[in-house]
Order: C-alpha cells, then structure tokens, then sequence
C-alpha cells in the first residue's frame, strides 16, 4: 500500500512517478472509507486529490506556505503530512480537526474555516517573507465558491501590487454547496469554455501541419485571424484586469500536467492565478451525482450512499423555519428569503421551490446579503436573511450600518446558534446574543421550542424595525407543548412560580433548564422556571417580581458570558439594586472546540448535572 510508504517516510517525492494515480486510488478509497464511519467533508476532498498530491510534489512544506480557503477541502493534506490516523477520530472531541490547524501541524500554515480569507492571509506571508528577506513559495488554494466572498476581491485588489511570486490556485468545480451561483461563476464558466478555444485552435494547427503545400502558409494566415478571433471568443480577463497573470485552465485531476504548470507558476515574477478544473465528488458515484448532498454528512453506507440514521429523524430548527417562512410568504408578496449560499443549511430550500423570484443566494457574501436586506426593506419588502450565527459575524458593521441605523424591518433568522459540535472553534454559534444585544434598535428573541419559534417568526414581522431570532442546530425541541402564551415585545413566560432559586433560561437552554430544575426540586428546593424568551429587550417587570421572593436569580445561555443576556440582567438588577443575586450561567471567554455537543457540554461542565451542582454550590456556599 503506497499510503503507507507516504506514513511511514512522510513525503510524497518518494512515490514513483508511475504510482502517482494509484496512490490518488488509495487516498479516494481511504477517504471514503473513514468518513462513512466518522462523517466530514467528503465531496470537496474527493475533488482535490491530484491537485494537492501535485502541490505536495512541487513545493516543500512546512518551509513552503499553503493556505486553504475554508479548509474543509484539506484532508488529503493532512494524509500527506503525517496525520492519516486522525482520521479515525476525524472532527470529534480530542481528535484531529476538519480544518487545517497550525497547533495540529507546522505544514498547517494558517488556520481558516470560514470563506474567502486563504488570499488575504497568504498575501501577508507573501510580504512577510520579503521583508523578512526570506525564501519559500506561498500558494493560496480558493474554491470557485469562495471566490463569491468579497474578501477575496479585497486580496486580489492588493496583491495586484507585489511584486515577488504569489501562487493563488482557484479550484473551480463549479460548486459551492449548491451549485455555485453569481457574476464571477459566469465568468468561470467563459473561461472553462475559452479553454474549448484553445482545443479548437490546436486541433486546427495539427491537421493543417498535416496538409501538404499549402499547410504552412495557411497556419500563418490562420494564427494572425485567431488572434482577432480571440479577443472575440476568450472574454476579457478579470484576473489579467486585476493585475494577476492568469494560467489556465488547466485538468485538477492530471498530476503530471499539474506539477507542470505548477513549475511555470513558480517562476513568475508577481501575483499568479492558476486556474484549476476539478469534479467534486469524484471516485464516489452517489457524490458525483449529488455533490451537494455529500459536501457535508454524516456517516454513509459506502454501497448506496445513504445516510446511517439513528431512529426517525424529527425536524430541525431549521426546517421549522423555512416551513412557516413559506406559509407567511404564500400571504405576503413583500416577503423575500436571502442566502448566503446555504440555502439547504438553512432551511429555504422550499421556499426557493415555491418562490423562486423572492429567493436570493447572494453566494457567500454575508456583508452583501445584510446591506441587500437593508436595501430590499428600504424599498418597502420584507426581508428575510436566513444565515448561521458564525457567518454573520462577517456582516455585524452592516447590521449597524444599514439595518439597525435606520431602524428598518429586517428579519435575521440566525441558525446554528450556540454550540455546533464538529467544526469547532470557527463555527460555534456562541458569540451572537452579545453582537446582537450590543446593537440599538434590534430585537433578539430565542425560542424554547418549535412552537415558539414559529410565534416568534410571526411576532418578527409585526416589529417595524431590525428582529433577529436565535436559535440551534439539529432537532427542535418538542417538550412543553400547551406553554405557548401568545408573544409579547419584551415579555418573558413563568412556567414554574415557586420561591427562593429562580432560573431565567433563554432559547433552546430551556431543555437543560427543566432537567436542571428536576435535580434541584428532588432535593427539595424551590426553584422557579422563567423562559426569556426576549434577550433584548429584557423583560425588566419580570426581573423585579421575581426580585421581590427569590433570594437567587440563575441565568443560563448558550453564549459567552460578556455581553451576553446574563450580563444584561446583573447590570439591570445592580442598577435597580433589587434584593436578588444574580448569577450567570454561560460559557467563558474562550473558542469551544470540535467535539459532539454532548461531549463538550460536560467538558466545560455546562451540562445539566454540572449546573445544577454550580446552583447548590453557589446557595450552600452563602448559607
Ligand atoms: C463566511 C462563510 N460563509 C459560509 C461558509 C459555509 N461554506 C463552507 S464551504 C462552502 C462552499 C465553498 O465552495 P468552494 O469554495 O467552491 O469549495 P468546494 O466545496 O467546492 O471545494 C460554504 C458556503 C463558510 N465556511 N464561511
Ligand atoms: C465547511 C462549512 O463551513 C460548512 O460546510 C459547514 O460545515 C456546514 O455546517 P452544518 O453541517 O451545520 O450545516
Ligand atoms: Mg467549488
């Protein structure tokens, strides 16, 4: 087995040439392999296996710098620099990440999970290195869908101006999850075509080589006429227009040809841009036919593809969502769904079915897609930007900026909420009640089940200004069905009105609060249950009853603790100087990462026995 040469020397310019496309075999089979059992990003690294075999070729890492774009596509490079066995314990808690780490590996040049940043930062080492008077190549390696994210822009704008050698590869598979959408996908596809050009035009010069007589004079007359053609046929380049030397296209699935062009990029003096054409998916038949369905699973049954489910899978949050947004938008012409390029993700793949003309993917742009909501509502509809919570901190400016400054009536149904589990630090949800709560003018709710979360949606678009609703991954919590008191601004809901201990809950935390409530009441104290159900405003007449016969308030909230809904409540009873201590329940300062939930709760003793444990704890050390 070549794979395991690769782990026992750790370096591919060990494999002979010749076994350049078994060795890509044997990694498709691996990855399939381990990812049936552990889940992961299985389309996107079954698309780049040759194009990071050849980069692992041509250049010597960790002296040589690549920067992936999201870095969900850099499994292959993780086989190939000494972490084949992590992938037994791919993206769970303790176990190898599923994005490239540099505390994981000194051939991880730069850590990434979200979109768009691999040009921006290889472009910074780029400089580094030449003021450092340094030498290594730098090579940034950004998807198609990536190239939708401004930030990219950004970058290429800058790095028009240096002068050294900077290899940008652009993986185009003409995906992002979705197909890829938007005016630079357009251009892609002008490209890949102009690459039909080339094969025209070459195809014409051999058969006129082989013309007798008038072959010759006929190539010269024919190549002064295929200049003119073309400026007509091949578009004008943005990459050529944005100062960048642009190669390509070129196959992302012939090493050879690869490390070929690979060399030539090396030599240019300048911003490069490789482009790349690759099949995402390719080598598993069920992802080559539905890429979008395996970017992102969960463990599979290699023979047909299918999901391994446990049990009946009930609807997630999500799904909630996007059903109650098509009945409220089947009444209301003025209600549009955006994107940023999750359209499945986040529910609205219906919507975009049943209203295909109010149905925005902006591409992942979620700077663009707040201030196009802006924009939309200014104009008199009502927009709905449906984006997960660790995206949107992409668009917190904006938020500001465009939305909530002129107070216009904008609904951001903010998933992935809170802990997300497996793609750790980059992707937890747990900074949003604080961004959220620090902008005048927005409403932020958080349903404690599905119900609520279908009010709360209605409630959002009798608001006439900015609303988001927060809530998180996976399934909805289907408990406390009959507690669904209509939806009152900035009202929160008793469920249990005892004395002494109280616990004010937000959103989906409700779950942990019942449970945390059992522990305590079996021991016999009184405690009282409150969903928040408002994270601003705070329900201040609430703070004060409970205030006047209960001795301790709990808070507990799936987000940091600064600026979160906890912290809002403390400053508020200080304030007032009401008669209550106040404690908060959340998480600390610091990036939670991969691992399932579950796991990570108990590791940072935010599950239900450990909190309830902090709450006597807290009560036996006063009394
Ligand atoms: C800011 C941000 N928004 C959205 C995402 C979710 N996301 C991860 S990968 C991806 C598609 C990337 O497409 P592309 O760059 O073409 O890579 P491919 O999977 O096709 O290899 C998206 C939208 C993200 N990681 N970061
Ligand atoms: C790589 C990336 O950012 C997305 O694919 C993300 O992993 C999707 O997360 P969900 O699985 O929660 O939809
Ligand atoms: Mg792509």
């Amino acid at each position: 087995m070549l794979l395991e040469q690769i782990e026992k020397e750790n370096d591919i310019k060990k494999i002979s040439e010749t076994d350049y496309d078994l060795l890509a075999q044997e990694i498709r089979n691996f990855l399939i392999d381990k990812l049936s059992k552990t889940g992961g990003h299985l389309a996107s690294n079954l698309g780049v296996v040759e194009l990071t075999m050849a980069m692992h070729l041509t250049f010597d890492l960790p002296k040589d710098k690549i920067i992936w774009d999201v870095g969900h596509q850099s499994y292959t490079h993780k086989i190939l620099t000494g972490r084949k066995t992590g992938f037994n314990d791919l993206r769970r808690y303790g176990g190898m990440s599923g994005f490239p780490k540099p505390k994981e590996s000194k051939s991880d040049a730069f850590g990434t999970g979200h979109s768009s940043t691999s040009i921006s930062a290889g472009l910074g080492y780029a400089r580094a290195r030449d003021l450092l008077k340094e030498d290594y190549q730098v090579v940034s390696v950004i998807g198609d869908g990536s190239l939708t994210g401004g930030m990219a822009y950004e970058a290429m704008n800058n790095a028009s101006q240096i002068k050294s050698n900077f290899i940008t590869v652009l993986n185009d598979n003409t995906m992002s999850i979705s197909k890829n959408v938007g005016g630079i996908s357009q251009h892609l596809s002008t490209l890949r075509s102009a690459n039909l050009y080339h094969g025209i035009k070459k195809g014409v010069e051999v058969t006129l080589e082989h013309t007798p007589v008038i072959g010759e004079p006929m190539i010269r007359q024919i190549k002064k006429a295929k200049n003119s053609l073309k400026h007509l046929v091949v578009p004008k380049m943005l990459f050529e227009d944005m100062g960048l030397t642009y190669l390509g296209p070129v196959s992302g699935h012939d090493i050879k040809k690869l490390c070929h062009i690979l060399q030539e990029a090396k030599k240019i003096q300048g911003p490069v841009l490789l482009h790349v054409l690759t099949e995402k998916g390719k080598g598993y038949e069920p992802a080559m036919k539905e890429p979008w369905k395996f970017h992102g699973i969960g463990p599979f049954c290699i023979e047909t593809g299918e999901a391994v489910c446990k049990g009946e899978k009930k609807p997630g949050y999500g799904d909630v969502f996007g059903q109650v947004l098509c009945d409220i938008a089947a009444k209301d012409e003025k209600v549009v769904a955006i994107t940023a390029a999750m359209e499945d993700g986040t529910g609205l793949r219906q919507f975009h079915k049943l209203f295909p003309e109010r149905f925005f993917d902006v591409g992942i742009a979620e700077e663009h897609g707040v201030t196009f909501a802006a924009g939309l509502a200014a104009a008199g509809m009502r927009p709905v930007f449906a984006v997960y919570s660790s995206f949107l901190q992409r668009g917190y400016d904006q938020m500001i900026h465009d939305v909530a400054l002129q107070n216009l009536p904008v609904i951001f149904a903010v998933d992935r909420g809170g802990l997300v589990g497996s793609d750790g630090e980059t992707h937890q949800g747990i900074f949003d009640l604080s961004y959220l709560s620090s902008i005048p003018n927005m409403t932020v709710l958080s349903p404690k089940h599905k119900w609520e979360l279908a009010d709360m949606l209605r409630f959002a678009f009798r608001l006439d200004g900015p609303v988001a609703i927060r809530y998180p991954r996976g399934e909805a919590y289907e408990g406390y069905q009959e507690f669904r008191m209509p939806i009152e601004l900035g009202k929160s809901e008793w469920i249990y009105k005892e004395k002494h201990i109280g616990i004010l809950s937000v959103g989906h935390m409700f779950e942990e609060a019942v449970k945390i409530r059992d522990i305590l009441v079996k021991k016999g104290y009184s405690v009282s249950l409150v969903n928040a159900r408002f994270v601003k405003p705070i329900d201040q007449d609430m703070i004060r009853e409970i205030s006047e016969d209960h001795e301790y308030l709990f808070t507990l909230e799936e987000n940091v603790q600064i600026g979160g809904f906890g912290s809002q409540v403390l400053c508020f009873a200080e304030k007032e100087r009401l008669p209550i201590r106040v404690i908060n329940m959340a998480l600390p300062d610091q990036y939670v990462e991969h691992g399932s939930v579950d796991v990570l709760k108990r590791e940072l003793n935010f599950d239900e026995n450990s909190l309830a444990n902090k709450i006597i704890d807290e009560i036996d050390h006063k009394e």
